[in-house]
């Protein structure tokens, strides 16, 4: 009897004597080896089977394989869960890996691993470039301005690009063309920088989208490799349409009927795992390359959650979820189990690295749960968004900083009853295309902070500040403040006083005085402004105080005043 096995795709085809035995595995090709009892004609069971990595022999995955003995045919069929079957699962979720978690081979086998440890699920994967592999692009093509077109080879940045991935590709085992052509196309594109001494943000966009481009095609291809039929692509080419903003597009809102028309009837009519290029899109008018701003994978991941309706979003990180503070300025920082997206969207606006600023938009408007999780550590429960969560007992959820912010103080020269101020101010900023983070006003004064990049890509310079405190001063008399720092306080601002007490006991001890504050309408964020060379300090002071037991503070889970799950919240007289 012929055994045809079929798994993900892969038809491992073997004139096996002994049908119901263990599989040989074939030479550089995966395997898989199945044991099962002995099936009558007709009969079908759901058989352990191990997914081998046929050169190095290590067990890839457990899945569960359904076995059939058809009569008519006289073969045993092997399939897995819905794929290869006229019977086709829905897709369920997404999950996302940054370049944190892709960065090497070994980090692709792992991910591999981690993909396929889920068998319930059918994700749809998005991977961001690998490691460090955009700021690297970006910074061959600065040099590449400065320099000419021969030494463009010499480039370090390109050097390194071209090595991790041809590396990259070698070890996994996969064939060399799958990147290529792209590192041919690059060094060219390098050379036409060089050469016409010119690096515009379209440019700039084209040249990054080869990270995502070229670690997609590996990944996929090395799913195939270990028999997990995937099918890569390139957002730009599904759909994801976007504004002609370079650096930091908008995706818009055709984009949602026209991703899910492309994966879900692809996925319907020839299952593959899709592994889908995040940060990118295409220009509504321009039709070429655009970014989502940097971190904009996110984005990409909630976007498609929202296109097919997934069951929930996952965001692989390598850190164990979204922490009380960004740990490179606090190591004793710890996991937020819970946030609702309203807070989530406030911390990743005001500053914290992990997620996109504006990545929770989707996922809010879709209701879709956003799970954010450690590649590095997948046992740790991570972080659950969700819409709402229980605040009866939230005080703090998380500290963010959010530094060399520019400040303005703002003060009419008409004084006390002047309609119409605020207005002329932020119609000001309107005009210049300036965003403002932070306000606080009076009817004659106003003071706030300028979002020192829009979305991270753009940084204010000190003409355009000039302009705008030129144009300011013809209504009023402005002060320029730099080099301040927002720190955010997220949390329950239903217990605002509780809050700022401690803030304030904390900022007196270390000698701090807060040069503004605000609390937003969204009820979950506080803000205050320190001078930069202070604001670390802070953060970690407060931190401190809120979330471990120091001076200020001490856990008693019983007085009402929890901090979520992480520490109880009580002001010790003093
Ligand atoms: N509040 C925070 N919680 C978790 N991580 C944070 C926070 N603030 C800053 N970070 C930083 O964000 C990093 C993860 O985000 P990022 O580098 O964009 O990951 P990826 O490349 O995997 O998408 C962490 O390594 C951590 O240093
Ligand atoms: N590669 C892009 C997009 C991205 O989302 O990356 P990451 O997921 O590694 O933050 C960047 O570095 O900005």
């Amino acid at each position: 009897m012929t055994v045809s096995l079929q798994f993900l795709g892969v038809t491992t085809s073997s004139p096996h004597k002994d049908p119901f035995g263990i599989l040989n595995p074939s030479r550089n090709n995966p395997f898989l080896s199945v044991a099962f009892g002995r099936l009558q004609f007709a009969e079908s069971v759901v058989a352990p089977c191990r997914l081998y990595d046929g050169g190095c022999r290590t067990r890839v995955v457990d899945r569960s394989i359904t076995v059939c003995c058809k009569k008519e045919v006289n073969k045993a069929v092997v399939e897995e869960r819905g794929r290869g079957s006229g019977n086709v699962e829905e897709l369920t979720c997404v999950m996302k890996f940054g370049g944190s978690s892709v960065g090497s081979a070994e980090r692709m086998r792992e991910v591999a691993d981690l993909v396929l440890g889920f068998p319930e699920e059918n994700p749809v994967i998005v991977l961001s470039a690998m490691g460090k592999t955009t700021n690297h692009l970006l910074l061959a093509g600065e040099k590449a301005l400065s320099c000419g077109n021969s030494d463009v080879t010499k480039i370090d940045e390109l050097t390194f690009i071209k090595e991790l991935h041809l590396r990259t590709v070698q070890e996994l085992g996969v064939d060399t063309c799958v990147v290529s052509a792209h590192l041919e196309e690059l060094e060219q594109l390098l050379k036409g920088i060089a050469r016409i001494k010119e690096l515009t943000l379209r440019t700039r966009d084209y040249l990054v989208s080869f990270g995502e481009c070229m670690s997609t095609r590996i990944f996929a291809a090395y799913l195939n490799k270990i028999g997990a039929k995937a099918r890569q692509y390139d957002a730009f080419g599904i759909g994801f349409i976007t504004t002609d903003d370079f650096t930091c597009a908008e995706i818009l809102e055709e984009t949602y009927p026209a991703v899910e028309k492309i994966l879900h009837s692809d996925w319907t009519s020839d299952p593959a795992i899709p592994v889908v290029t995040g940060f990118l899109g295409k220009g509504c008018k321009s039709c070429v390359v655009t970014t989502l701003g940097r971190g904009g994978s996110d984005l990409t991941a909630t976007t498609i959650g929202k296109a097919l309706g997934l069951r929930e979003i996952q965001v692989w990180k390598d850190v164990d979820g979204v922490l009380t503070c960004d740990p490179s300025i606090h190591p004793r920082a710890e996991p937020v189990p819970y946030l609702t997206f309203d807070e989530a969207a406030e911390l990743a606006y005001f500053g914290a690295q992990v997620l996109h600023p504006q990545s929770m938009i989707p996922a809010r408007e879709g209701e879709i749960p956003v799970r954010v999780k450690n590649s590095y550590n997948p046992k740790a429960p991570g972080t659950l968004i969700t819409k709402c969560r229980d605040m009866s007992k939230a005080v703090l959820t998380s500290i963010v900083l959010k530094q060399n912010v520019t400040m303005l103080d703002i003060v009419s020269t008409r004084m006390l009853g002047q309609f119409g101020f605020l207005a002329k101010v932020f119609s000001t900023f309107e005009d210049l295309g300036i965003s403002v983070d932070v306000v606080a006003t009076s009817e004659v004064s106003i003071s706030l902070t300028l979002d020192p990049s829009k979305f991270w890509s753009r940084e204010l310079i000190q003409q355009e500040l000039d302009h705008v405190v030129e144009e300011l001063q013809k209504i009023a008399v402005v002060n320029l403040l730099q080099h301040r720092s927002i720190i955010s306080l997220i949390g329950n601002v239903q217990r605002s006083s509780l809050i700022l007490e401690k803030v304030f006991r904390v900022f007196r001890t270390n000698g701090v005085n807060v040069q503004m504050i605000s609390q937003g309408a969204s009820k979950v964020n506080i803000s205050l402004i320190v001078n930069d060379n202070e604001a670390e300090k802070c953060v970690k002071a407060l931190h401190c105080a809120f979330f471990e037991s120091g001076d200020l503070s001490e856990t008693d889970p019983d007085d009402g005043f929890s901090n979520g799950n992480i520490s109880a919240f009580k002001v010790r007289s003093r």
